[in-house]
Formats: C-alpha cells, sequence, structure tokens
C-alpha cells in the first residue's frame, strides 16, 4: 500500500517534524512505498491532501493536530482514501476518539499496518470536519488559544484561554433548531459532537459516538461567571450533566443562527458567520485505527 504523508512543521509547536526520520525508517522497514510533504502555510495541508488522491495514494496521513486532520478531512473527502493519523499537535484530540495510545510511534506502526472502517463525517455551512462543532465561549477561547499556545503546551494553552475568556465573555443570543426542536436564548456554549473530545481533553458530550450517524449536542446558557468558574472543571471532565442550565440533544440537522455575525469552531479551525448550519454523513468517511479496535 502506498501512504502520503503530510507534514505540519508548526503543530505542537515543532514536534510533527522530529517525527520524520521515524516515519521514513518505519516505511523502509515495512517495504511501504510512500512520499512525506510538509506544509507551507494554511491550506497547503488540504492542498497537499487533494494532490495524494490525484497521485491515488489510498492512505493520507495528517502529521499534525486536529487542524491539520480537518485540512485532510477536507482534501480527501468524496475519494477513495483514508484518513490515517500520527499525533503531533498541541491537543491532538480526535485521536483519543478512536485510539487508547497517543504515542506517535505506536501511530506510524498503526497507520502502516491498521485496519480501515467508516465513521460519520460532519458537515458545517461548507466545511467538513470529523471532532467537534461549537459556537460561544469556547470558540472564542480557540481563538484565544492561538496565542497561548505560543507560551504554555498541551491542556495548559487551553486552560490559560479558558480563563480569560471566561472573565471577558458577554453572551450571544442563538436560536438552535435541532430537528425542529428548538432553544432560544443567551448562550454560553453550544457543542456538536462526533468525537468525544476537544480543547485537551474536555469531554464535552461524553455519550458521542463517532459512528452512530448522530451528533450529540450539549448546550449551556447563559450563567454568572461565579457559576461558570464552578461548571467548567465539570465540562472538563464530562461530569456537567446534573447543571440546570445544561441540555444534551442528539440529532442530526442543526442550525444555529444569531442577528450579529459569531465565531464558529469545527476541529479547532474557527469561521465567523451569522449562521451555522450543521448535518452528518453517516459513515462519510474511511479512518484508520489500531488493528487491535
Ligand atoms: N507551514 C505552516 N505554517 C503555518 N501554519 C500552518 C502550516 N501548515 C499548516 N498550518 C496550519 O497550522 C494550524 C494548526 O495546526 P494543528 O491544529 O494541526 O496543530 P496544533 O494547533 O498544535 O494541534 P491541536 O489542534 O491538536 O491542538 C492549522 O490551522 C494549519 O492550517
Amino acid at each position: 500500500m502506498n501512504i502520503f504523508f503530510i507534514v505540519n512543521p508548526v503543530a505542537g509547536k515543532g514536534k510533527s517534524k522530529d517525527l520524520i526520520p521515524f516515519i521514513e525508517s518505519a516505511c523502509k522497514e515495512n517495504k511501504v512505498n510512500y512520499k512525506i510533504e510538509i506544509s507551507n502555510g494554511e491550506g497547503s495541508v488540504k492542498h497537499l491532501a487533494k494532490q495524494a488522491v490525484s497521485e491515488g495514494y489510498k492512505k493520507v496521513i495528517a502529521v499534525g493536530g486536529d487542524g491539520t486532520i480537518n485540512e485532510v478531512v477536507n482534501g480527501i473527502v468524496g475519494y477513495d482514501a483514508a484518513l490515517g493519523i500520527i499525533p503531533g499537535g498541541s491537543g491532538n484530540d480526535f485521536l483519543r476518539s478512536i485510539s487508547n495510545n497517543s504515542d506517535p510511534l505506536n501511530a506510524i506502526q498503526d497507520v502502516i499496518h491498521g485496519t480501515i472502517s467508516k465513521i460519520d463525517l460532519g458537515l458545517c455551512n461548507n466545511r467538513y470536519f470529523i471532532n467537534v462543532g461549537s459556537v460561544g465561549i469556547d470558540a472564542e477561547v480557540v481563538i484565544r488559544t492561538e496565542t497561548t499556545k505560543k507560551i504554555f503546551s498541551g491542556s495548559l494553552a487551553y486552560i490559560a484561554a479558558a480563563l480569560y475568556t471566561i472573565f471577558t465573555y458577554k453572551g450571544w443570543n442563538l436560536r438552535i433548531d435541532i430537528d425542529n426542536h428548538i432553544i432560544q436564548g443567551k448562550t454560553l456554549l453550544t457543542a456538536v459532537a462526533n468525537g468525544k473530545y476537544y480543547g485537551g481533553g474536555i469531554m464535552p458530550a461524553p455519550k458521542a459516538k463517532i459512528d452512530d450517524g448522530y451528533y450529540d449536542l450539549c448546550h449551556i446558557s447563559h450563567m454568572s461567571k461565579l457559576k461558570m468558574f464552578s461548571v467548567f472543571p465539570k465540562y472538563i471532565k464530562g461530569t456537567h450533566s446534573n447543571i440546570k442550565e445544561v441540555t444534551f440533544i442528539k440529532g442530526k440537522q442543526i442550525n444555529i443562527t444569531c442577528d450579529t455575525p459569531f465565531a464558529i469552531n469545527l476541529d479547532g479551525e474557527i469561521m465567523i458567520d451569522t449562521k451555522a448550519d450543521f448535518s452528518i454523513i453517516h459513515q462519510g468517511i474511511d479512518v484508520i485505527f489500531p488493528k487491535s479496535k
């Protein structure tokens, strides 16, 4: 099998690049035909993924974090190619939904020897995503994380960004239509989850499954800043279900609107719009799982 690796040199503050010699030696040992390309800016990963499928590669590997994965997904969707993941990012959250092992050296073996299964694919407006979409305070945290990731690594970058955003967050008046069930009002956040984890291990929707054909939506209505501080640790651990402002609901078609443009987070990438129209494509993408799955 031919494998195309796309390395994001800025993911995880540069740690993806260090994996290249290990990828090369594993491919040589296993007699795999491979190509390694390094992305050179935003959008470059998607471009390289399109190049991979047009050259006939059936496995396209994101060597980076969730932003790198998102671009690979948007490059290979609709083609007969499977997504593989070698974690080299800061959070590497999507990988947590498909593997118990976050060691990149194990992941190299997994993308060579693993098994391919279909999982659900998210679509919001005109962008595909694979893990979690969200609006509200956490989309603003993602924007802030761009700065904190330069100072802290891993979960610390997200926690620092979250604490800062809690102090400054004003709330958005949203109308959320989940398969014709309407939620309306001032919103702290709404997470639309395919995968279970985001933001460096946070569990917005602990029951989310990547292959059940549904999104798990977690909506939290606005609350006092004091209460936000008490809810935040529960939200991280996924133990927020009995808080009165929290609603969980499963859905396939979710339309979120607001009078003013708001930030939409898709796998850690931000878009700004006055609407977020989510639909789910059941078994929409092939993913390489560790062989033990
Ligand atoms: N050469 C490059 N220079 C600058 N940005 C790049 C380059 N190649 C890719 N990118 C962008 O880097 C961004 C961050 O990548 P990614 O999310 O994979 O890393 P991370 O933020 O460290 O990890 P995580 O999302 O798991 O926390 C993506 O938005 C991608 O478009």
